[in-house]
């Protein structure tokens, strides 16, 4: 049995709180938000987000952060990434040096482009920071439905121990060293599931959809790997994992919005509607500050980027996409294959 913080208490804090707790652990779970807080301790069901789902008694709810990082060995950071660092900043007055901090959400921080566990290290040099991710929606891990995912650590040790900390027989956790590669993946492929559910709104089919998921792949790869990651890490969970089920499943919130985009309303409205985060959103506009600096093609993150924040018709970003010049499937993705072969050489 381990103490565990969770820092935010939307539906991902809230499902890995229950799996936790359900495996036996002693959890706490901070929110800034009192009635979120309320609504955990006195209804014990976190109606807005994760409904009908019962709360086990070994969750405990505060909206004081002190309290919430006392006498604890791991702390989960599950807030959006819009308030990563505002948050870091705060758990930081707290955070005892042996406390290892797991962060949880998926996105970029738009004014520096940094990763949000490089964010969390920027504020809390001090602290061991893992990153948990892959294909594994709340709805899902709350109603024990088998899932698997990698977490990602500077250190084997500390690897390991989120490793002990969050395997059950539901949830299977993978180790690997590649954090830059599973965060990169995690946030990218929101921008990516946006554009299939854009795809979905317009009523194109499955093949629109399963292209824009492997080219999706294909240009995530191309970013990873000249940021450093390992191009293994985009065939793994965080990768294509987390791709396929974003962009298949319903309780994607990324999905849902670019369906309500490609039907029509404006990104606003799509936010409203879908009433969780739509970490993609932010991303987009990161993902394409971030393809121009490493000068990577990346011609879904661009389209995408157009269609939400330059008005452009989702129809005719997939015009533009279709059109592009003609090109080899594999470029800079398989270097080794690339020089045995004579064609690849001009
Ligand atoms: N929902 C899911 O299935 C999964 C979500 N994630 C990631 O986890 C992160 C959190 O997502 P969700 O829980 O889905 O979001 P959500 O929209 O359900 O929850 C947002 C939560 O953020 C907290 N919050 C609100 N205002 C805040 C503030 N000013 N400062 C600090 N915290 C504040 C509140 O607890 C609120 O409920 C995102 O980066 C998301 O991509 C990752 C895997 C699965
Ligand atoms: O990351 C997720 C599942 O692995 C959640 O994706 P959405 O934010 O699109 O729901």
């Amino acid at each position: 049995m381990e103490r565990i913080s969770i820092i935010g208490a939307g539906s991902w804090g809230t499902a890995l709180g229950i799996l936790l707790a359900k495996s036996g652990h002693q959890v706490k779970i901070w929110s800034i938000l009192k009635d979120e807080i309320k609504m955990l301790n006195e209804e014990r069901e976190h109606k807005d987000k994760l409904p009908g789902i019962a709360i086990p008694s070994n969750i405990y709810g505060t909206t004081d952060l002190k309290e919430a990082m006392e006498d604890t060995k791991i702390v989960v950071m599950a807030v959006p990434s819009k308030f990563v660092r505002e948050t870091s900043k705060k758990v930081k007055e707290f955070i005892q040096k042996d406390q290892i901090i797991v962060n949880v959400a998926k996105g970029l921080e738009e004014s520096t482009l940094l990763s949000l566990a490089e964010v969390i290290e920027e504020e809390m040099p001090d602290n061991e920071v893992a990153v948990l991710s892959g294909p594994s929606h709340a709805e899902e891990v709350a109603k024990d439905i088998p899932t698997t995912c990698v977490v990602g650590a500077n250190s084997k040790s500390v690897a390991n121990k989120v490793q002990d900390v969050f395997m059950s027989k539901t949830f299977r956790v993978y180790t690997s060293p590649d954090i830059k590669g599973i965060e990169l993946g995690g946030a990218l492929k929101n921008v990516i599931a946006l554009a299939a559910g854009i795809s979905d709104g317009l009523n194109f089919g499955d093949n629109t959809k399963a292209a824009l998921m492997t080219r999706g792949i294909a240009e995530l790869s191309r970013l990873g790997i000249a940021m450093g990651a390992s191009v293994h890490t985009f065939a793994g969970l965080s990768g294509i994992g987390d791709l396929i089920v974003t962009c298949t499943s319903m309780h994607s919130r990324n999905r849902r919005a670019g369906i309500l985009i490609g039907q029509g309303q404006t990104l606003e409205e799509a936010i409203k509607e879908v009433n969780m985060v739509v970490e993609g959103v932010n991303t987009a506009k990161a993902a394409y500050e971030i393809s121009k600096k490493y000068a990577i093609e990346m011609p879904i993150i661009e389209q995408i980027y157009k269609v939400l924040f330059e008005n452009k018709n989702p129809k005719e970003a997939v015009e533009d996409l279709m059109l592009r010049d003609k090109t080899n499937e594999h470029k800079k993705l398989d270097m080794d294959f690339n020089k045995t072969i004579e064609w690849y050489k001009e």
